[in-house]
């Protein structure tokens, strides 16, 4: 086996979500139980995680569901001990802003038969489309489990489809989807509402986000019984992690005297608790959040060369959650009581003022429960947070409102050019990754990565570092 030096003493991570502290976990199972990992959390554990309480009973208002084949998560859960909850299926419909334009219906096949109607095949094309990529993808898990690392997003990207996967970065999903053939009004009146709802945005994004936003409409996602969010905290625990609650405002390198009396390159990272500054040295750092002024205003001081500047644009999206009963008549003439859709998804549409709206299910159930009166707990994204005259518009009648502002996810305009991993020496960035895809899976993956990367870079094995034709080189190990 391969020689290995001496464990660094100290990494710092910034930022508690499920990047921060699925990196905590991996760097404590690669560097071993006696080096000390500090995790800077200026919010909330969790992050984009998060749910808000409804008379009682908590719903996600952040990332709430994960697909059957996000292995990391699936992992995450079982070895934590937490339980899941199922998606709720559900009716779905499309609305334009005048009409549903697509209705689905509780018989299995009166549905396939509207499918096939409204869109001929198209739907079975784009559901082997997306089955496609995730087979490719899926590649990741098996490079990972035998350690390899990647220096940057689009080298992770390659090893995993090539050139076609990076070529859908340089693409809109819009223009991937036209060239393979699918038409103007599949895309306008499915594909379309399910990047809305997913990521606040059109078919204008790059077609690797779009794969994985289609992918979150696939059937068996599902939710952490109690909170996605508790998969955070466990991991923070399980990794034995030191949370220290404070906004880290710069980093810098020096050189100090170690214990051992021999001089080292350190980072210092300075940090800002209520009115407090304090700072520390660490030998490694990982970068857990968009490194953006807005979002996380980290200063790199001193560097040589200087640390770039990065601009990511996020997205903001709002999340409203209200208990009330549905004015459906303003998506269909059908009567009040025959309404059965529990998912309303928009084309998109300008003068529409939700993105979409669905029922929810405490983070406890498996089905959403109504009060006695009938009501529901609906959650709403919308791109600007709902007036009243709004709500009264979607509601005959509420209890309760409750909105959280996000800026959620990047604001996805191809050609992407991804951020590099490696920051500088022993300074790594794991939220690049959203260029590609902003999901939990894909924090979880990068924070892995970031591990490994980490870990070959301080023992210098290079040769677990962008390997090329790893899927053959693999295919003969047992
Ligand atoms: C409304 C919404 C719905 C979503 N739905 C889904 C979904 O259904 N499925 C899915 O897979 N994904 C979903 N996502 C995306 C998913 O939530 C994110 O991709 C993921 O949670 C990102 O995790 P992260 O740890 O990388 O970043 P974050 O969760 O943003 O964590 C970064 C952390 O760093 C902290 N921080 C920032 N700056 C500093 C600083 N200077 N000092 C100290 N701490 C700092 C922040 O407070 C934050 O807690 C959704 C996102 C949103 C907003
Ligand atoms: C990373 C891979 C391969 C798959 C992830 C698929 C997935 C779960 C995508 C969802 C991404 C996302 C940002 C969803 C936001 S909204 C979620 C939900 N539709 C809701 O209404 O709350």
């Amino acid at each position: 086996s391969a020689e290995l030096r001496a464990p660094p003493d100290k990494i710092a991570i910034i930022g508690a979500g499920i990047g921060g502290t699925s990196a905590a976990y991996y760097l404590r199972q690669k560097f071993g139980k006696d080096v000390k990992i500090d995790l800077f959390e200026r919010g909330e554990v969790g992050g984009r995680l998060a749910t808000m309480t409804v008379q009682g009973q908590e719903y996600e208002t952040g990332g709430s569901v994960i697909h059957p084949l996000n292995l990391h998560m699936k992992r995450f859960v079982k070895d934590l001990g937490l339980s899941v909850v199922q998606g709720s299926g559900g009716l779905i419909g499309v609305y334009n802003g005048e009409s549903l334009v697509f209705e689905e219906s509780s018989w299995f096949i009166i549905n396939i038969i509207k499918l096939i109607w409204q869109y001929g095949f198209q739907s079975l094309r784009m559901h082997m489309w997306v089955e496609d990529i995730l087979d490719k993808f899926m590649r990741i898990y098996r490079y990972q489990s035998h350690d390899y690392a990647f220096s940057t997003v689009e080298n992770l990207l390659h090893s995993l489809g090539g050139d076609d996967f990076l070529g859908m970065l340089n693409r809109t999903l819009r223009e991937t989807l036209q060239k393979a053939g699918f038409s103007e009004k599949f895309l306008d009146e499915i594909v379309a509402p399910v990047m809305r709802v997913n990521y606040g945005q059109s078919t204008n994004i790059n077609g690797f986000v779009g794969a994985v936003s289609l992918a979150g409409a696939d059937s068996g996602l599902w939710a952490v019984k109690g909170g996605n969010k508790l998969i955070c905290s466990g991991l923070l625990q399980a990794s034995k992690g030191n949370l220290i609650s404070g906004s880290v405002m710069y980093i810098e390198e020096k050189t100090r005297t170690k214990q051992t009396g021999t001089p080292a390159k350190m980072y210092e990272v300075a940090y800002q608790t209520g009115s407090e500054t304090h700072s520390d040295f660490y030998d490694i750092i990982v970068v857990a959040t968009p490194l953006n002024r807005k979002m996380s205003n980290i200063t790199f001081l001193n560097f040589d060369p200087p640390i770039e500047e990065f601009h990511q644009y996020y997205q903001y999206i709002v999340t409203t959650l209200i208990k009330g009963n549905l004015n459906s008549t303003i998506f269909s003439s059908r009567a009040l009581g025959k309404f059965d859709l529990s998912t309303i998804l928009t084309t998109d549409n300008s003068d529409l003022f939700i993105n979409s709206i669905r029922i929810v299910s405490s983070v406890r159930e498996n089905n959403p429960q109504p009060s006695e009166d009938g009501a529901y707990v609906w959650k709403i994204f919308s791109q600007e947070t709902l007036t009243k005259e709004q709500i009264l518009k979607l509601f005959l009648s509420y209890d309760y409102a409750v909105k959280q502002q996000w800026l959620a996810y990047p604001h996805y305009k191809p050609p992407e050019k991804c951020p590099s991993i490696i920051l500088h020496d022993r300074l790594y960035y794991l939220s690049g990754i959203e260029c590609a895809a902003s999901a939990m899976e894909m924090s979880a993956i990068a924070a892995h990565n970031a591990a490994l990367l980490a870990y070959h870079r301080w023992n210098g094995h290079t040769d677990m570092i962008d390997q090329e034709d790893l899927y053959e080189k693999l295919k003969t190990e047992l």
